[in-house]
C-alpha cells in the first residue's frame, strides 16, 4: 500500500498543507522544531487512529482552535480509501472511510499498515519492560484486529481488579466479586498470552537471520518471550497470587508483567550488552517487523523513519538503506547529508520550514 496524499488543516503546527508523497523514498528536512515530526505522525494517525507518541486529541490540535483535520488517500492495490480524520478538542474523533463514519476505530484495520522508527526505538534493548511491552502490543494490534480486541478487554478488567483490591480495604464484603475478575482476567490474559507466542516465534526467526548479516556474521541473536506464567496456568497463578494482591492492592501476574528476551550467546543483552550491540540489536528487530509485516498481510507497510538515519554509522545507515528500497519510506532529518545525496536514491524532497512544507523537486 502507499500513501498518495494528504491534507491537514490545523493539525499541530500546520494551519493548512497539502502533500503528494511519492511510491518510494521521500525526505523532510528542515531545523529543529519546524514540523517534520508532526507530518510522520499525521500520517502514522490516518491508518491508526493514534499518535505514535500516544498523545492526546487535544494537544494535536492547533493552539487554541476547536477541531483539526486530516484527509489521506491510501492506494492499496487497485483499490483508492479516502480515510478523514476529525479531530475534536472535548469530544472523541470523527473517522470516516470514502466519506462514510465509522462508528469504531478497528472498522479502519487492514488498509494502512506502519513500521515507525524513531531515536527512542534504537533505546529499546536497553529500556525498561514497559517499553518492550508497548512494541508487542502496538505489532500485534496493527496486525490482529482480536488481539486488539482482547487486549482492550485485559486492560479494562485488569484495570477494575486493581481498583477492587483498593476498595476492598474499606468494603471487604467485595471480596466474593473478585471471583468474576479473576474468571475474565485468565480467559482474556491466555488469548494475549498465546498471539504473543506465536507472533514472538516469527519474528524470532526473522531477526536471527538478519541479525547475523548486521552484526557481520558474529552474532546470533536470539528473542523470546519472558513470561511470569504460561496461558494454561494463568487462572491457577491468579489464585494464588490473591492474597499478595489484595496486600499489595495489585495485580501481580498476567501478561501485563511480561518481557520480551534477547539474548546473544545465552548472555541477556538487556542488562550485559554492549551499547553498540543493543542498538544493532534493536535496528535488527525493526527491519524484522518490516519483514513479518509483509508476510502477514501480503502487502509493503510505509516505513516512517524519525530522524534515525543520524543516530546511525554508516555501515548501519547503507544496511537499512538498502534494505528498503522496495517501500514507501518517509524519512525526516535536518540535513541532506552526504549519506543522502551519494549513497541513496531520493524520489522527493520537501523543505519544511515553521509549518509550511516546500517541494524541492
Ligand atoms: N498543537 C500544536 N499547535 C501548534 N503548534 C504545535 C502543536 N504541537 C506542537 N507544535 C509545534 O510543532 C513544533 C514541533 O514540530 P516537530 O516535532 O514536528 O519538529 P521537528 O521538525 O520534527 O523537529 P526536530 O528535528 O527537533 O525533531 C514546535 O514548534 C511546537 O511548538
Amino acid at each position: 500500500m502507499i500513501i498518495e496524499s494528504m491534507e491537514l488543516k490545523n493539525f499541530r503546527n500546520y494551519r493548512e498543507l497539502k502533500l503528494q508523497f511519492d511510491a518510494k523514498t521521500n525526505i523532510f528536512y528542515g531545523d529543529n522544531a519546524q514540523g517534520k515530526t508532526n507530518i510522520l505522525e499525521a500520517v502514522y494517525l490516518s491508518g491508526t487512529t493514534k499518535s505514535h507518541k500516544g498523545s492526546r486529541d487535544r494537544d494535536m490540535i492547533y493552539f487554541g482552535e476547536e477541531e483539526g483535520h486530516l484527509r489521506t488517500f491510501v492506494k492499496k492495490g487497485e483499490i483508492e480509501y479516502q480515510i478523514d480524520i476529525h479531530l475534536k478538542k472535548n469530544k472523541t474523533k470523527g473517522i470516516a472511510i470514502n466519506g462514510v463514519p465509522i462508528r469504531k476505530a478497528s472498522e479502519l484495520f487492514g488498509i494502512a499498515n506502519f513500521v515507525f522508527f524513531s531515536p527512542e526505538d534504537l533505546s529499546i534493548i536497553k529500556q525498561g519492560p514497559g517499553e518492550r511491552r508497548r512494541f508487542l502490543d502496538m505489532e500485534l494490534c496493527q496486525l490482529d484486529k482480536v488481539y486488539l480486541h482482547h487486549l482492550v478487554g485485559y486492560n479494562r478488567i485488569v484495570t477494575q481488579r486493581n481498583k477492587l483490591l483498593k476498595d476492598l480495604s474499606f468494603r471487604p464484603d467485595l471480596i466474593e466479586t473478585l471471583d468474576i475478575w479473576d474468571l475474565q482476567m485468565a480467559e482474556y490474559g491466555k488469548k494475549l498470552i498465546e498471539s504473543r507466542e506465536a507472533f514472538i516465534r516469527s519474528l524470532g526467526t526473522i531477526i536471527q537471520g538478519i541479525h547475523q548479516k548486521l552484526s557481520g556474521g558474529k552474532e546470533e541473536l536470539v528473542l523470546s518471550y519472558e513470561k511470569n506464567v504460561g496461558a494454561e496456568e494463568l487462572y491457577n497463578a491468579i489464585c494464588k497470587s490473591r492474597e499478595r494482591d489484595i496486600r499489595m492492592k495489585t495485580s501481580n501476574v498476567g501478561p501485563h508483567r511480561d518481557d520480551l528476551m534477547f539474548s546473544v550467546g545465552g548472555v541477556d543483552i538487556r542488562k550485559f550488552g554492549s551499547q553498540g550491540q543493543q542498538r544493532t540489536a534493536a535496528l535488527s528487530l525493526k527491519l524484522s517487523e518490516i519483514e513479518l509485516v509483509k508476510q502477514v498481510i501480503h502487502d509493503t507497510p510505509v516505513l516512517l523513519l524519525d530522524d534515525v538515519l543520524s543516530e546511525l554509522d554508516h555501515n548501519r545507515q547503507n544496511y537499512l538503506l538498502n534494505s528498503i528500497h522496495d517501500i514507501q519510506t518517509m524519512i525526516t532529518c535536518t540535513g541532506l547529508d552526504e549519506f543522502v545525496n551519494h549513497r541513496f536514491s531520493i524520489n522527493k524532497v520537501f523543505r519544511v520550514i515553521e509549518g509550511a512544507v516546500y517541494s524541492e523537486n
